[in-house]
């Protein structure tokens, strides 16, 4: 094996900063199923597909963030960190990301027992989310809450969706948009704790190099979910279809 690719010193934060930044170029935004639901040329199965999809990520978050908070023995990090499930679970009296994306099912034509059954969630979306989830269990705290910085990414395509979607579906209902519109601001507040934890713990060669691996990593997850979206509502190849028309694979949370 060889090491010459690796760079002999680390790079300066801002540096290092501009790298992880310059993996916005493998994001889902550029994703053919992501740029068609932005095109306007995704059908109404499509969109629910992906929305009914989605919500595993969703209601995944904030188990991942319980366990990026159950191996952090830093209460100042914890503090700051826990608004992020709360910013999913509500708090009080607000009703959080999870009721605005099941709010978003409906606007689409999907009942939230839909949602909340994952009777759509497709097997190749399970599993990678469930890497994620995975993940955050077994990694040093701080490489964990560092692979939440796609987010770095996020308020754009927010932005994108709440810009383009009115337009081409005019079928979705206009509140189904507030949880795209509520993330503005907290993807931003999330990612400047991220980034400035992941400048500060990243000071060698080594960790450097791992963190942008681990980036990737997390680009490949939400890559790999539309790639699975794509072969179920676009491709018509879901699961099994070469022998069953029926949706056969598990559907449970066997994490
Ligand atoms: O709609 C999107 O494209 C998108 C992407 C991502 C992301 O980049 O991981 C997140 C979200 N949304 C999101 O809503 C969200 O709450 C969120 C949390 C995290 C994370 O890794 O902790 N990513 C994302």
């Amino acid at each position: 094996m060889t090491t010459s690719s690796q760079p002999a010193s680390p790079m300066t934060p801002q540096e290092f900063e501009q790298a992880l930044r310059a993996k916005g170029a493998f994001y889902h935004i550029h994703h053919p199923y992501h740029i068609a639901m932005h095109n306007g040329q995704a059908t109404r199965e499509q969109i629910q597909g992906w929305v009914a999809n989605r919500f595993y990520y969703q209601t995944s978050i904030p188990l991942k963030d319980a366990a990026i908070m159950a191996n952090c023995p830093d209460s100042q990090t914890r503090r700051k960190w826990v608004q992020r499930i709360l910013d999913h679970d509500g708090y009080d009296g607000s009703d959080g990301g999870i009721e605005a994306w099941l709010r978003l099912g409906e606007a689409v034509g999907l009942d939230r027992d839909v949602l909340l059954s994952e009777e759509m969630v497709l097997p190749g979306v399970r599993f990678a989310v469930d890497a994620y989830v995975n993940f955050a269990r077994r990694a040093v705290w701080q490489e964990a809450a560092c692979s939440s910085l796609t987010e770095l990414f996020a308020p754009q395509i927010h932005l994108a969706r709440l810009d383009t979607w009115p337009q081409h579906y005019k079928w979705i209902e206009e509140e189904g948009y507030g949880y795209f519109r509520g993330r503005l601001s907290q993807a931003n507040r999330d990612v400047e704790h991220g980034l400035q934890l992941a400048l500060e713990y990243c000071d060698t060669v080594e960790k450097q190099q791992r963190m942008l691996e681990i980036l990737q990593f997390k680009l490949d997850i939400l890559w790999s979910m539309l790639d699975s979206m794509t072969m179920a509502y676009e491709l018509n190849r879901p699961p099994y279809h070469s022998v069953t028309q029926q949706a056969v694979w598990h559907k449970g949370r066997l994490l």
